[in-house]
């Protein structure tokens, strides 16, 4: 008959040597050995062992750990199960990471073989075109691997795509951010007509090599586009080199008001203060007209500068002298310089001065009076825009413009381009993994049913790549939904959303313990409120590792650890984006829920009724 210390000789030594065909064999040994229990349900454990049906001397636990309060009483799986956890406030790329996991673990030794059912390879079937060329190789650049951007250039040789002169700059800028400028130069001397963009490219490769670049342009008499000056000043300051930007700035022939904004704001990102001044009135001498960019930069300098009287002269004078209205950002300079007055005793009693402001900006508003108090004070952030200039002339194309002549083309073409993008995201992750390995290994990826945003069918971040996955109510259901027999095969699992799920612990437990699983969960750790988000901190004791990431803070730039609420709901879940939430560094984060109850009390003493700030 077969007793618990035989048992135990034959797997000792077999676990310790990590071959599984003896465990495997001790196990069915077990299985059929009368003197064990068997496991009424044997698709869930492998063997259920009562730890009174053991003798104390003998516990099984003690095969699977030294510590003898360990929870299970189950003998480890076949293949050792194991559970990562990625956890972080919205926007600090937690899915992005996720689906790089998935990514890794198939390239690690083995590829994905797609258990969705919805995973697509990219074949012969597929077409050729410009954009998925450049996704190739923007997906090898963001390995930070010009190996990687070689093949890709390699493979347009191969199956013969001749790009055309777009499809050569952008992929000299490929080369140029993976830092092999040989080949940059190379391609650059190639181009037919050098762009604009391709001299951009060219200067910012690294301040040694922009110089060089520089230098040419001076022998080639290339100086005259503010763009390039823009380029050649933004290089220099990027670079530290604050006087050669400022000797660009001085030679420019042309240099008009783009170039007087590039220069105060470069010198603002410094923190130069006096030097942020200085060009301010050097601009008006010239008989320039500050716009709402310069007054920023101005206010953010007295902010960091601390010069309380100052800062607020100016931010008088925009409306006074200028008939500039105050925007958010300029309202978020304007709390930053009383926030830091407070801090030096300037100035007592913020909350009174922010709830001034709030009750100033109500006034001001009264239609939609909540949102226009978040936008103000900087708790809603400004539409970002992006400038190109052409012929000379400056054009800002703010998000969700509608006012070009052509908005309606350039939105459908936007559109198409980001299909095209989004669908080759799910094959390139999969065919990338494909064409490194031989064996395969089984993925599903889970996410909640709550997470409506993009439709169901998928995991998708914010910069819109996706993976296909199974949107389920509960973790409980997923084993009967994905098939019993599929689920056996499964190697890798990765949820998503994972604050959602309230069976998350004993989901994960019995899927990396019992089922010899890896699981992959990213989920928020706290809440609009910072409190602990479902059950995610749960599954911290279960965890082989936890990744806490970070995001920016939309209002200064810095590590944003919180998730700020800009509308006033209270209910916990609040399925939304960036239109509902925003990430935010400590300081604005205690500042935001200062302003959002100064609005609330002035609002409440105005008796209104506001649903929401967005
Ligand atoms: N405020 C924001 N609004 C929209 N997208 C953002 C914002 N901040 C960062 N992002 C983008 O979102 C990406 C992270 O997306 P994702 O992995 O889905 O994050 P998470 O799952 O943590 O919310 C970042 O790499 C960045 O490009
Ligand atoms: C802070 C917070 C967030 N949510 C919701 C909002 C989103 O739908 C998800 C988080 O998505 P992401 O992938 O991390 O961007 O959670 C919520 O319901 N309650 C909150 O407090």
């Amino acid at each position: 008959m077969l007793t618990i210390s035989r048992m135990k000789s034959i797997l000792t030594p077999t676990l310790s040597a990590f071959t599984f065909q003896l465990p495997k064999t001790a196990h069915l040994a077990l299985l059929t050995s009368k003197s064990f229990p068997c496991n009424p349900n044997p698709t869930t454990t492998l063997l259920p062992l009562k730890p009174t049906t053991l003798s104390p001397t003998c516990s099984i636990h003690s095969i699977q750990s030294r510590d003898v309060h360990m929870e299970p009483a189950t003998l480890p799986p076949e293949f050792p199960g194991e559970i990562h956890v990625i956890v972080g406030p919205m926007f600090a790329g937690k899915t992005t990471t996720l689906l790089r996991r998935i990514q890794s673990e198939s390239s690690n030794g083995r590829k994905i073989k797609g258990s969705c059912g919805a995973f697509v390879h990219c074949g012969s079937e597929c077409e050729w075109n410009q954009e998925l060329m450049l996704f190739y190789c923007r997906n090898a650049y963001s390995e930070k691997s010009t190996r990687r951007v070689k093949e890709s250039h390699a493979l347009m040789v191969v199956v013969g795509y001749d790009p055309n002169e777009y499809s050569k700059t952008k992929l000299l800028i490929l080369y140029v951010k993976s830092g092999d400028l040989g080949t940059a130069h190379i391609l650059f001397d190639n181009l037919r007509e050098k762009s604009l963009v391709s001299w951009n490219a060219i200067i910012a490769a690294t301040l040694k090599h922009g110089k060089q670049a520089h230098g040419v342009m001076i022998k080639c008499q290339i100086r005259e586009y503010v763009v390039v000056n823009s380029a050649l000043m933004d290089m220099y300051f990027t670079g530290s080199s604050l006087s050669d930007g400022h000797q660009v700035f001085d030679k420019s022939l042309n240099r008009n008001v783009v170039m007087w904004i590039a220069l105060i704001s470069e010198y603002g990102q410094h923190g130069k203060v006096v030097e942020v001044l200085e060009s301010f009135h050097g601009m008006k001498n010239e008989g320039l007209k500050p716009n709402y960019v310069t007054f920023h930069s101005v206010l953010s300098a007295c902010s960091h500068g601390g010069l309380v009287d100052e800062g607020w002269a100016y931010f008088s004078s925009m409306t006074k002298d200028y008939g500039i209205q105050p925007r958010g950002q300029h309202y978020a300079a304007i709390v930053d310089l009383l926030g830091r007055a407070v801090g030096n005793k300037r100035v007592h009693g913020d909350m009174y001065l922010v709830k001034l402001a709030a009750k100033k900006f109500f006034e001001l508003k009264p239609k939609n009076p909540g949102k226009a108090v978040m936008r103000e004070l900087g708790i809603i952030k400004e539409p970002g825009y992006s400038r190109i200039e052409v012929q000379n002339e400056a054009k800002f194309f703010f998000k969700g413009d509608k006012s070009h002549k052509q908005s309606k083309e350039i939105y459908e073409l936007i559109r198409e381009m980001t299909c095209i993008l989004k669908d080759a995201a799910a094959i390139t992750i999969v065919d990338i993994a494909a064409s490194r390995d031989t064996s395969t290994i089984s993925v599903a990826i889970i996410k909640s049913n709550k997470d409506t945003r993009y439709g169901l069918d998928s995991i998708v971040t914010h910069d819109g790549a996706k993976l296909p996955c199974l949107a389920l109510p509960d973790l409980s259901s997923f084993r009967q939904k994905f098939g019993l027999d599929a689920y056996d095969k499964l190697d890798v699992i990765g949820i998503d959303e994972a604050q959602f799920f309230e069976d998350l612990y004993d989901f994960c437990r019995e899927a990396a313990d019992n089922d010899g699983k890896t699981v992959i969960v990213a989920g928020l750790d706290g809440d609009y409120l910072r409190r602990s988000f479902g059950s995610v901190l749960d599954i911290i004791p279960l965890a082989d590792s936890v990744t806490k990431l970070t995001s920016r803070c939309e209002l200064c730039g810095k590590c944003a650890f919180f998730t700020l609420r800009k509308t006033e709901e209270a209910q916990t879940e609040l399925i939304g984006g960036a239109d509902v939430y925003m990430p935010v560094c400590r300081k604005h984060y205690v500042s935001g829920q200062v302003v959002m109850e100064a609005a609330r009390t002035v609002l409440e003493s105005q008796n209104v009724q506001c649903i929401s700030y967005v």
